[in-house]
């Protein structure tokens, strides 16, 4: 069995709530990105949205990934290939501890940590599972969330607001394909169900 599960998916789609129920049935301990980002940074990430920007917040989640999947450096995983672009990822971080981390992990990941090209060639060398829902069932689940940092989230038209957070999943959709090995599909189940599912797949 691979022992180290990466679960991806739109805001709402439950990696934060299936990764815990994995946890418990696996033994393995869960990592949320996003709670280690807030805990290492010190701040809430609508903050570090706000005071430092969007792009500051991606940099620590590729940071953050790349120790978890025991990524050293862009050079490194992409040793032979021609990449214009140098990315310096193996300074020394707040994250470092998280590369000795060994064995086996549930990882629940940010929704957005599938627009940095580097991230999904990093997800995909591992056990990524898409958990795909149906948007407009996730707009319910996030809709009024104040801790989501996104400016569709500050839109006070209703309708405005849902067409916002639709078009911006049909922008990732395929991205999420693209980065995950396995998807699952989890409309009408509970998030036990999906964790159950899941563990049936990567017996
Ligand atoms: N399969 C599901 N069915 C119903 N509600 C769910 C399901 N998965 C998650 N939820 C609820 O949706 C909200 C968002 O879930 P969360 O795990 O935080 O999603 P994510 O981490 O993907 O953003 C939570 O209130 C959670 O209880
Ligand atoms: O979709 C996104 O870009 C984001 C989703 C959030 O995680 P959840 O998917 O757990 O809400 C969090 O990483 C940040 O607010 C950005
Ligand atoms: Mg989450």
């Amino acid at each position: 069995m691979n022992n180290r599960i990466f679960l991806i998916g739109y805001m709402g789609s439950g990696k934060s709530t299936v990764s815990s129920i994995l946890s418990e049935k696996t033994g393995f301990p869960c990592i949320d990105m996003d709670q280690e980002i807030e805990s290492a940074e010190g701040m809430p990430i609508r903050k570090i949205f706000m005071k430092y920007g969007e792009h500051e917040f991606r940099n620590k989640e590729s940071e953050l990934l790349d120790k978890l999947c025991h990524v050293t450096g862009a050079v490194d995983l992409l040793a032979g290939e021609a990449t214009g672009e140098a990315k310096v990822l193996n300074k020394v971080s707040k994250y470092e501890a998280f590369g000795q981390i060994e064995g086996g992990l549930i990882v629940s990941c940010g929704g957005g940590v599938i627009l940095d090209d580097l991230n999904r060639t990093i997800l995909n060398q591992q056990c990524t599972i898409f958990l795909e829902a149906d948007p407009k069932t996730l707009f319910q689940r996030v809709n009024g969330d104040e801790n989501r940092p996104f400016a569709f989230m500050d839109v006070q038209n209703e309708n405005e607001r849902l067409q916002k957070f639709l078009s911006l999943y049909q922008k990732r959709e395929a991205l999420y394909r693209e980065a995950a090995a396995i998807t699952v599909q989890t409309d009408g189940k509970s998030p036990q169900e999906i964790a159950d599912e899941i563990v049936h797949l990567i017996k």
